[in-house]
């Protein structure tokens, strides 16, 4: 039976990956979760899974649910340390890391120190801290699973392969929501829009980080600390059908890709199942013949900005993208607040990367200081 911690239970990937658990109940046990504000979601969560322990965001939930589930045997606990509990417990083995932001950062450093194996969703701390993350999983010999869906593709590509002999690694990206706008056409776009995925389901964020392309930066930069590799050796190539969910390019000139429907539930039961896979129950299988052609094309950095800063924090290192993920967790949220326009989000972010004084190697107080300090400039721009 493998125990496993899910951080981020009622969001997008934490809803899946209760999917795959449910449907493997024999092998999975849900010894805790984690959420934030959505107590309705939460509560069916512990009806249905009794996890022994939970954490939640907030002192106030935390005493209804206690209420609630009396004499039940569960423990419930709140806030950060709470977050760090649930990825520590004795008898996990296994945390799934489902939260969004870098909020994730510290409980992964501490799953990590505890010893336990991390399937990782949540992209922001790899993007903000990956030196120390990999450093970290490094020194106590825990492996850290892809489950963002290009990463787990490459995971997936390189099984048996000498990583000596990757040429490349090619991301694919679908372009998101305004894929097929000019940059021109950017200014009034609304939230709805913005929202609407041509591809996945997915939380807010990261929808709107897609349309962006903000997440294609971030997973560049994921994949840099990840797989170790140079950015000059990360590519990204737009695939319209989100089929191919990213490829290897090895010296002797073959590519090998991954591909599926999109479909989150496959990543995420293979970093529970690896290196061993199990069948998908309810989800489609690839039939190409159907799907009839792909669809490929060269990415213009100068339609997608946020890519290029990506790109450019990411050689640069140090603390810039801190700033990056900071800057842009800020805009993000401001534009899903109505409080900026979408291109604003890009500018904001660049504004912010242009007056930033570079710190190498930071530790996770200077880390914390610059994301603390980068969230209040952009606030007060915004403001
Ligand atoms: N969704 C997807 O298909 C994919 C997502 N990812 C990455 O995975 C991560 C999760 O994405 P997604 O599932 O879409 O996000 P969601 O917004 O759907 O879910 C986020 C989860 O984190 C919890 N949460 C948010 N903020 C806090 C906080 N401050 N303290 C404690 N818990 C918090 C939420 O709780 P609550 O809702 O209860 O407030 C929720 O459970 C992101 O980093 C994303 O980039 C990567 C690839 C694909
Ligand atoms: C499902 C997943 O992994 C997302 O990160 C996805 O990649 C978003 O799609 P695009 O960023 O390619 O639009
Ligand atoms: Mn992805």
């Amino acid at each position: 039976m493998k125990k496993i911690s899910l951080l981020g239970a009622t969001g997008s990937i934490g809803e899946q990956t209760l999917d795959v658990i449910n449907s493997y109940r024999e092998r999975f046990e849900l010894i805790a979760i984690s959420f934030g504000s959505n107590i309705e979601y939460g509560r069916k969560i512990i009806q249905q899974f009794k996890p022994k322990f939970v954490a939640v965001k907030e002192k106030k939930t935390c005493e209804q649910l206690k209420l609630e589930f009396l004499n039940e045997g569960i423990t419930f606990s709140y806030g950060e340390e709470a977050l760090m509990e649930a990825a520590m417990l004795e008898e996990v083995e296994i945390v799934v890391n489902a939260l969004v932001g870098n909020v994730g950062l510290v409980p992964t450093l501490k799953a990590i120190e505890a010893g336990k194996k991390v399937a990782i969703a949540n992209k922001e701390p790899l993007v903000t801290a990956g030196h120390l993350l990999t450093e970290h999983a490094r020194r106590y010999n825990v492996p850290l699973l892809p489950v963002d869906s290009e990463h787990s593709a490459i995971f997936q590509c390189l099984q048996g392969e000498n990583p000596k002999t990757i040429e490349r690694l090619i991301l694919t990206a679908s372009g998101g929501s305004f894929r097929d706008k000019r940059r021109d056409e950017l200014d009034g776009v609304t939230i709805e829009e913005a929202l609407s995925h041509p591809n996945w389901s997915m939380g807010a964020k990261i929808t709107i980080d897609s349309a962006t392309m903000m997440n294609k930066g971030f997973e560049v930069i994921e994949a840099h600390w990840l797989f170790d590799i140079p950015y000059e050796k990360i590519d990204v190539l737009l695939h319209k059908e989100s089929i191919i969910h990213s490829l290897v390019e090895f010296q002797d000139t073959s590519v090998i890709a991954q591909l599926g429907t999109p479909d989150m539930r496959v990543p995420i039961q293979y970093a529970l199942t690896y290196p061993n896979r199990l069948p998908l129950t309810n989800t489609k299988q690839l039939k190409l013949w159907e799907i009839g052609q792909l669809h490929f094309a060269k990415v213009d950095f100068n339609r997608y900005r946020a890519l290029k800063y990506a790109y450019d924090a990411g050689k640069i290192g140090g603390t810039m993208p801190t700033v990056l993920n900071a800057a842009n967790e800020v805009c993000v949220e401001a534009f899903l607040a109505n409080q900026i326009t979408f291109l604003q989000i890009e500018e904001l972010i660049e504004k912010s990367l242009s007056r930033h004084d570079v710190l190498p190697h930071p530790s996770l107080e200077v880390i914390q200081e610059v994301d603390i300090e980068t969230r209040q400039f952009v606030k007060n721009l915004i403001s």
